[in-house]
């Protein structure tokens, strides 16, 4: 049987953020803390049970790093990311090529094994997929039609990767794009010999102006192919998983055809673009009337290994452990940021239940969040070699009014502690 294109691109066990393994038992007994710890290392292997509602976005390991790190910069500096606005074009582009091939992929996998079940006699019935309700050959020649009408522009998607990870090939499939430091250089400026030096211009890439158009002239196919009742089955059958950027990008198809297109700080902060190794951002902070260069690291999680068996959580969890007793670590703040709340809540309200050891809990965003809290709690109260205040936030880095004002709560916290040591010093 053929491979799910779709699920063979991201590889992520199904709510595995959700799913976590025995944190280690507290050491100390007796006081209200620890009965509770003990009470919720109880309440492990916990695991969330779709049904997912339509359209929402598969989990994926990608946990909005470089989303933060945009928010940053649209908070300290936010004339910077204006400059780097016709930057986010190709990406855009890029986002909307991969949704619309996964797609494409889907549809023809999906096909091929309801045909197979049906005309193999061996399989009973209720094995059977094809409805007998469904015009399953009407809308496959209309899927056929549409696939034909946008051949060329898929066809596009492995040149503009390439672009965009400026000529580093990626191995290993179609997995996406992966960005590293002076990505933007290659796509949006170019080298001005009578300068002699670096300029931003209006130069774009021959793949970037063809994708454009290309786009352009496919509107129509691509809107067809996303309302399609087909696309809307399998994805609330959630056979077909695409990346949490697919629907909104999709959804917005005109406005970002038009040839003049500019990303918008939402289309920036909703593109899914991996990165590549570590790349350094710095911001110019006032604090306390100076001004200092915030340097801020942001890593991709892209090459990390990732055991399949030890669930994301858990995984946090450990690595959490590790940073609150790192020696090296001693003088840091602590600021952790739970985030994609919001698909938190989304899952929830859908019906989607906390299993096994959750117990009678209420299955809402208050009682659920405060019990993911509560384990990182629990790993620093007992870790942290510095004794540290831990803040902790729960967020959704696509709201920049709720994610602006966390980062303005952060930076406050960190200009108090540096306006303590001057003093002190
Ligand atoms: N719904 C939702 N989506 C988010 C949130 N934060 C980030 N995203 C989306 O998740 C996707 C991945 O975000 P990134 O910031 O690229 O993730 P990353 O951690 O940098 O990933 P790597 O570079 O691969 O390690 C993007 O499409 C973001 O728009 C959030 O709070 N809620
Ligand atoms: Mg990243």
């Amino acid at each position: 049987m053929p491979k799910s294109p779709a699920r063979e691109a991201t590889n992520s066990p199904e709510f595995a953020a959700m799913d976590f393994e025995t944190p280690p038992r507290p050491t100390s007994v007796g006081n209200y803390f620890d009965e509770r710890a003990l009470r919720i290392s109880n309440l492990i292997d916990e695991e969330l049970k779709p049904p997912l509602p339509a359209g929402d976005p598969y989990p994926d390991a990608s946990t909005g790093k470089s989303t933060l790190q945009k928010q940053f910069q649209l908070f300290y500096a936010s004339q910077t990311l204006d400059r780097e606005r016709p930057s986010w074009r190709p990406v855009v582009y890029f986002n909307i090529l991969k949704a619309v091939r996964m797609i494409l992929d889907e549809l023809d996998y999906d096909f091929s094994t309801r045909s197979q079940a049906n005309d193999d006699e061996a399989v009973p019935s209720s094995s059977k997929t094809l409805l007998p309700e469904e015009p399953a050959a009407m809308w496959w020649s209309e899927i056929q039609e549409l696939r034909a009408q946008l051949l060329p522009l898929i066809a596009m998607e492995d040149s503009l990767a390439t672009d965009l990870s400026g000529g580093v090939s990626v191995t290993g499939g179609r997995t996406g794009a992966y960005v590293r430091a002076g990505w933007q250089a290659l796509v949006t400026s170019t080298f001005s010999p009578a300068e002699s030096r670096i300029t931003e211009s209006k130069h774009t890439s021959e793949v970037v102006t063809l994708a454009s158009r290309t786009l352009a002239a496919n509107v129509e196919p691509i809107k067809a192919l996303w309302e399609h009742p087909a696309v809307k089955r399998l994805l609330d059958s959630r056979k077909l998983r695409l990346d949490e950027s697919a629907p909104f990008f999709l959804a917005s198809i005109n406005r970002l055809a038009e040839p003049d297109f500019l990303p918008s700080n939402d289309d920036i902060l909703n593109v899914r673009l991996q990165t590549l190794g570590v790349m350094e951002h710095t911001f110019p902070v006032d604090m306390g009337g100076s001004t200092y260069d915030w340097k801020l690291y942001d890593v991709g999680g892209a090459y990390l290994e990732e055991d399949p068996k030890t669930n994301r959580i858990d995984d946090s969890l450990q690595l959490f452990n590790a940073i609150c007793s790192n020696k090296l670590l001693v003088k840091a703040h602590l600021v952790l940021l739970l985030n994609k709340a919001d698909l938190l809540k989304k899952k929830l309200a859908a019906g989607t239940k906390v299993r096994k050891y959750y117990g009678d809990r209420p299955n809402v965003y208050e009682s659920v969040s405060d019990y993911f809290r509560s384990h990182f709690t629990q790993v620093h109260r007992r870790k942290d070699i510095a004794k540290r205040t831990l803040y902790i936030h729960f967020t959704s880095m696509l709201d920049i009014k709720a994610t602006q004002s966390i980062i303005a709560n952060v930076g406050e916290v960190i200009l108090r502690q540096h306006i303590k040591q001057i003093g002190l010093a």
